[in-house]
């Protein structure tokens, strides 16, 4: 199997809160992957660190054999069309309207003409679901839409790998599904690879080919959704059962 990401040893405190503490781990070319793991884990600041967004204290990330801390100028650009990440609340441009937020990267740095770079956006726009959106303003559309319309900007950018950050959180469970379909469509039918952090196990076992958990710094536990749910770590079982009483809760002192 090809490698798309893989991580080695990653390290991250802000101040005293240690974060990562030797974080590892391999994603294969289209395969779904979830990160998943209690509250203030640091599962956003993994992605972060992946999109090259925030720099790690120690250790390596490689995407598609890109070395994602050392990115000479050509590779950079490479590297921003090889993977894009999609934002837990999707950081839309609220003054531009949907077609152009979609269509952004295009129009202002692939130098598409508007014309041609709006009718992608409505391809785009039209495969989730969105058609007749074009024209209005974020301002204007539901929390669920506006997701939706952060994935089709990613798509639209025509990535190897995107990062969801969330996507199902604050979404009904009928929207969850929808969005659920969605993430395995890119695998099946775009051969994307996707990284999906939720907090969401019926979402997690629904989509992923592997999970992995996070917990106090590291990977606790890898593997299929079928290996996750006989797993005897304790802090898995809490987890995956939504357990008030455990490692977890007694970690936080709760
Ligand atoms: N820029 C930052 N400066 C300082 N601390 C930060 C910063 N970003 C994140 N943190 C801290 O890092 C830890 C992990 O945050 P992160 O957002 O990655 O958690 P998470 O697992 O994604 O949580 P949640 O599931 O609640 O979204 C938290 O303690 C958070 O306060």
């Amino acid at each position: 199997m090809k490698e798309a990401i893989v991580v080695e040893d990653l390290k991250k405190s802000f101040g005293t809160n240690v974060v990562h503490d030797g974080v590892s781990f391999t994603v294969y070319d289209g395969e779904i992957f979830v990160v998943i793991g209690p509250s203030g884990t640091g599962k956003s600041v993994l992605l972060k660190q992946i999109a090259g967004l925030l720099k790690p204290d120690s250790g390596k990330i490689y995407v598609y054999g890109m070395d994602v801390l050392n990115l000479s100028g050509e590779e950079f650009i490479r590297f921003r069309e090889t993977l894009t990440y999609v934002f837990q609340n999707g950081a839309l441009f609220d003054s531009l309207p949907v077609w152009y937020n979609v269509a952004f990267y295009l129009v202002e740095k692939k130098g598409i003409k508007e014309k041609e770079a709006r009718e992608k956006a409505k391809y785009y726009l039209s495969l989730l679901g969105l058609s007749g959106t074009e024209d209005l303003y974020p301002s204007e559309l539901s929390g669920g839409m506006r997701k939706r319309v952060a994935v089709a900007r990613a798509l639209c950018m025509n990535p190897r790998c995107i990062l969801f950050d969330e996507p199902t959180s604050g979404l009904d469970p009928v929207m969850t599904a929808v969005l659920d379909r969605l993430i395995l469509k890119l695998k099946k039918e775009f051969g994307k690879t996707c990284v999906v952090v939720s907090h969401d196990m019926t979402s997690a076992f629904r989509i992923a080919d592997r999970i992995a958990i996070l917990w106090g710094g590291k990977v606790v536990e890898i593997g299929t959704p079928e290996e996750i749910k006989k797993s005897e770590n304790p802090v898995v079982k809490q987890f995956i059962n939504g357990e008030p009483d455990g490692p977890i809760t007694a970690m936080m002192e709760l």
